[in-house]
């Protein structure tokens, strides 16, 4: 079992408290939910000096690997982290290509789950280095920071359910990715890792805001300030992984896609109409104070009652024993 000596005093999921109630109260209302519902845009255009144009032109000088998409007519879509030569780390032209697919995946409107996973056996080994060594001034590390800032929060707000699918390693943004999914589901073996500390480094990628929020701040704090290995008994233990599947029986990841695509679909049963309702309830809650989250759910809830599926639902006298 990968787990340090530090990894043992990791402590269950504690919640954000008075004060992230505080941040949230200060956040700005009223486009947010309409932002949130939309499901699209940037979320850190206006930000002083970004040009997301200048940064795509800059990234895209580093080629190599894909980020690979297949959507499913079962309503789930598999993305894949593609560049097995580098243990699946990001070159420039993968980060352009996952915004691409992001945009791809925002307007696929009759999607219901996500599993994000690594080619040949391992996640993510986080951004090329050969690309971080070349762009290690800070104002291009700034707008690489904000491009993949702005590409994952709108991976984690698509009105999917979606799943990282952790064989193998994820390390340092690739430790990031997987918290840009709602749920985590680790292979025996799978490790997740943030490396940054080792790197002269703090996530940049929004892993360390989401990781908080998944994991609370004191475990957040003992992941980064150890770079801990986190296993899949730690991920359960700390709440960072939602479920350890057996894996691939023949090294391929066959098996363990098969088996994300079976828990997933427990939860994306049904019309997608109505899944990718409840992920835009779940999400303005999680992001929105709680008067905009309120309106907004008032919102979605508006788009499903009457719908089609409500009105199945009454007309076959359902009963829920
Ligand atoms: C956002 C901030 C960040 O993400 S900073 C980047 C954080 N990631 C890292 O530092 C990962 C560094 N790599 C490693 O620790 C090891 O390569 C890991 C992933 C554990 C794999 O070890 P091992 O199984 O022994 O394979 P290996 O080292 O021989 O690697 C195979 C080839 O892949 C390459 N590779 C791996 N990771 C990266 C990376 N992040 N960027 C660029 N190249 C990477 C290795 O250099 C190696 O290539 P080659 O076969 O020597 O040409």
């Amino acid at each position: 079992m990968v787990l340090s000596a530090a990894g043992q005093h990791l402590l269950r999921v504690s919640r954000p408290g008075a004060w992230g109630q505080h941040l949230l109260r200060v956040s700005r209302p009223g486009a947010w939910g309409q932002h949130l519902l939309s499901g699209i845009g940037s979320v850190s255009t206006t930000a002083k000096g970004f040009q997301e144009k200048e940064i795509r032109e800059k990234l895209q000088a580093f080629p190599g690997g894909s980020i690979d998409l297949v959507k499913q007519e079962s309503g789930i879509a598999v993305l894949t982290v593609n560049n097995p030569a580098r243990m699946n780390a990001f070159s420039g032209s993968m980060m352009v290509e996952l915004e691409e697919r992001v945009s791809q995946l925002e307007e696929w409107t009759e999607g219901k789950g996500l599993i994000v996973q690594g080619a040949a056996g391992t996640f993510c080994s986080g951004s090329d280095l050969n690309v971080v060594r070349d762009i290690s001034n800070p104002q291009d590390g700034m707008k690489m920071c904000m491009f993949m800032q702005n590409v994952l929060t709108r991976l984690l707000r698509l009105p999917l359910l979606s799943v990282a699918l952790v064989e193998g390693s994820a390390l340092g943004g690739g430790a990031e990715l997987t918290t840009a999914c709602d749920f985590r589901l680790m292979v025996p073996g799978g490790m997740i890792r943030f490396v940054h500390k080792h790197m002269g480094l703090v996530p940049g990628w929004g892993g360390a805001a989401r990781l908080v929020r998944i994991v609370g701040s004191q475990n957040a704090l003992k992941m980064l300030g150890g770079a801990l290995k986190v296993d899949p008994e730690m991920g359960l233990q700390i709440g960072l992984a939602d479920g350890v599947l057996e894996g691939s029986l023949d090294g391929s990841g066959a098996n363990a896609l098969l088996e994300a695509e079976q828990w997933l679909g427990c939860y994306t049963t049904g019309p997608a109409s109505v899944i990718r309702a409840i992920k835009k309830v779940v999400v303005s809650g999680r992001e929105l104070p709680l008067e905009v989250a309120l309106r907004t759910e008032r919102d979605v809830f508006g788009t499903v009652w009457g719908g089609p599926a409500n009105l199945q639902a009454l007309a076959s006298k359902a009963k829920h024993k």
